[in-house]
This record gives structure tokens, C-alpha cells and sequence, in this order.
């Protein structure tokens, strides 16, 4: 039986997401709690959300708007079953001319600066599985919930034979520490929710979206009495050497990929890992 309370906690977690917001884009959906403010970005690109240079623009385009229109809190979620981000889109990487690869890297950057440094309180609600590019996202974001404990995380990148960008890294470490970094990322290990909690990578792991929305609630509610000035100046200090890394270094950063990724053998592993994934 449904108690009163359980009712009432129940209708005022899934009630309130009702104004929709328009992202501009078919590929990302927000829906904005018009009682606290709080938006939740749900990317559906199908088939796995991978993060392609309309994708990654588009999210771009949403951070600002959610800023300018004064959210405050966002969500970041899927709304493709068991699949939170497969990542970078391989696709994007693979035979791309300079022109191309060039916008595409571009555009990840933008995402990254905007996503990472934004002024408010911001949850990865994760609800599938998060390789790489995906991890990424989760990572950048303030506060991680898992849904369910059958999805991986992690930046998987030397399995592919590449290797996770400077500011990919750097952003892992601040969250499990060089040590675990190293060892995570020298292997392209992929954690399960239980490693992940327990290295810290993730910060809950829940068995709803449910209880996931209530975790952020309760994320968002250390702020209510916290001036958002303050609150954002103390992210900014806190994330000042990761971000001005990429900010500095953009160009090298951009440099840096294009000779990388169209050296022939790691174009040829791009090719070989994409059959093998469109195989299984
Ligand atoms: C030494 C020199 C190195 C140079 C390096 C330079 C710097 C480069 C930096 C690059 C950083 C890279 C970051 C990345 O994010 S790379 C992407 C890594 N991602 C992965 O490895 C995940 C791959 N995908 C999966 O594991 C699974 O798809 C997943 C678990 C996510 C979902 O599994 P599921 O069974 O549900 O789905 P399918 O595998 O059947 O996939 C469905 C279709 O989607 C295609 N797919 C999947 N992932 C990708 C992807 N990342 N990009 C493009 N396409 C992808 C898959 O092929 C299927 O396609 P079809 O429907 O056509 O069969």
C-alpha cells in the first residue's frame, strides 16, 4: 500500500517536470520544473547517443540557453534505453577531411568549456551505459547517479588505440585521483556501477530514475541557501587548472588530434573497431 507520504514524494518527483523547453534541436529534449527551476537534457540520438558535431552543438546551444534564461540546476540524462553516451561518434572520426574532423573537434571543445565551467548546480543522471566521450560528459558534471548496476563507465580510449586527450584525463583526476587515473586509463578500463561507486567515479548508484530525480533534488538543495555568486566563483577557482589548460591550449589541443587521428594505423583501428561493433 502507498503511504500519504510516499505519495506525495512520488507526484512531487515526477510531477513538476512538466514546461517543456525547446533545445532547437530534434536530438536533445528539455523539460523545465517550472517550480524550481531545474531543467533536465535528455539526448536521443539514436541508436546510442553518440556524440556527433550536431549533437555536441546542440548541447552546446542548450547550456547557453538554460543560462541565459536563468535555470537553475540542469540534469543531464538519455532518453535512449540503457544507453547514456557510446562516446565520441566514431563515424565522425574515421576518413574525415581536415575540414571536418577540424569543426567536429571544435565543437567538443565549446561543449566541454561550456559544460564544465557553467555557473549552475549541474547532476549527470546516468542512465546507461557511459564509454568514453560519454564518461566525459558524466564527469564534467557536478554530481553522478547510476540507475541500476549494469552499465559501464569509464574512458576506454586505449582499447581502441587511442588515447584520452589531456583535459579528458585531467578531468578524471580530479575526481579519482592520478593513481587511479593512470591505472584506469592505461588499460581502457571500463567500471561497473559498483566499481565506479567504490573508486568514487560515481557518487550514488540507485535503482530508479525515481529515487535518481530525488538524489539530484537533494544535490540541488545544498544550494537554496548558498548566493549563486559565491557558488559559482567557488567552482570556478575549484576547476580553474583543468579549464585553463584547454583554453590555452586549444589550437595545440586541435593540432594535436588532426595529426593523431588520420595516421593510417589509427584510422585503420578506427575502421576495424567500427565493422566490429556494427558485427556483434
Ligand atoms: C596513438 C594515436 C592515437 C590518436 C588519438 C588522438 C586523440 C583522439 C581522441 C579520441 C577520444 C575518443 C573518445 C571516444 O568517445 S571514442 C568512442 C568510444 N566508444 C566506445 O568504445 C563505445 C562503443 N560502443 C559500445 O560499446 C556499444 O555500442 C554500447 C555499449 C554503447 C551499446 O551497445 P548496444 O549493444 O546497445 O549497441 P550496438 O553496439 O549494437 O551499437 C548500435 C549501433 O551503434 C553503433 N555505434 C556504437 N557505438 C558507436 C560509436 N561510439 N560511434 C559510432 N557508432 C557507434 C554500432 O556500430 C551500431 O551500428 P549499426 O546499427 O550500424 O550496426
Amino acid at each position: 500500500m502507498t503511504t500519504v507520504l510516499q505519495h506525495v514524494v512520488r507526484r512531487s518527483i515526477l510531477r513538476p517536470f512538466a514546461k517543456s523547453f525547446s533545445s532547437g534541436s530534434p536530438l536533445v529534449d528539455v523539460q523545465v520544473n517550472d517550480k524550481t527551476g531545474v531543467a533536465i537534457v535528455k539526448m536521443g540520438r539514436a541508436p546510442v547517443n553518440g556524440l556527433n558535431t550536431e549533437l555536441l552543438g546542440a548541447l552546446n546551444d542548450t547550456f547557453d540557453s538554460l543560462e541565459k534564461n536563468k535555470a537553475t540546476g540542469m540534469i543531464l540524462s538519455s532518453s535512449i534505453p540503457n544507453i547514456y553516451s557510446a562516446g565520441l561518434d566514431i563515424s565522425e572520426m574515421y576518413n574525415g577531411t581536415p575540414e571536418n574532423l577540424t569543426k567536429f573537434w571544435n565543437t567538443l571543445q565549446s561543449m566541454w568549456i561550456n559544460l564544465y565551467s557553467t555557473p549552475l548546480p549541474t547532476v549527470a543522471l546516468i542512465n546507461g551505459n557511459a564509454p568514453a566521450g560519454g564518461c566525459l560528459l558524466a564527469m564534467s558534471c557536478e554530481y553522478r547517479v547510476m540507475v541500476g548496476s549494469k552499465f559501464v563507465i569509464g574512458l576506454n580510449e586505449t582499447q581502441l588505440g587511442l588515447f584520452a586527450p589531456k583535459w579528458f584525463q585531467d578531468t578524471m583526476v580530479s575526481i579519482i585521483g592520478p593513481r587511479q587515473t593512470e591505472l584506469a586509463l592505461t588499460s581502457g578500463k571500463l567500471f561497473s556501477a559498483q566499481e565506479a561507486l567504490k573508486i568514487g567515479l560515481i557518487d550514488e548508484l540507485v535503482a530508479s530514475e525515481e529515487e535518481a530525480l530525488a538524489s539530484s533534488d537533494k544535490f540541488f538543495g545544498l544550494f537554496k541557501r548558498i548566493p549563486g555568486y559565491a557558488r559559482g566563483q567557488t567552482k570556478n577557482f575549484v576547476r580553474a587548472e583543468v579549464l585553463d589548460w584547454l583554453l590555452k591550449n586549444r589550437e595545440h589541443d586541435t593540432k594535436v588530434f588532426l595529426n593523431s587521428i588520420q595516421l593510417p594505423h589509427v584510422q585503420k583501428g578506427l575502421g576495424l573497431y567500427l565493422q566490429s561493433l556494427k558485427k556483434k
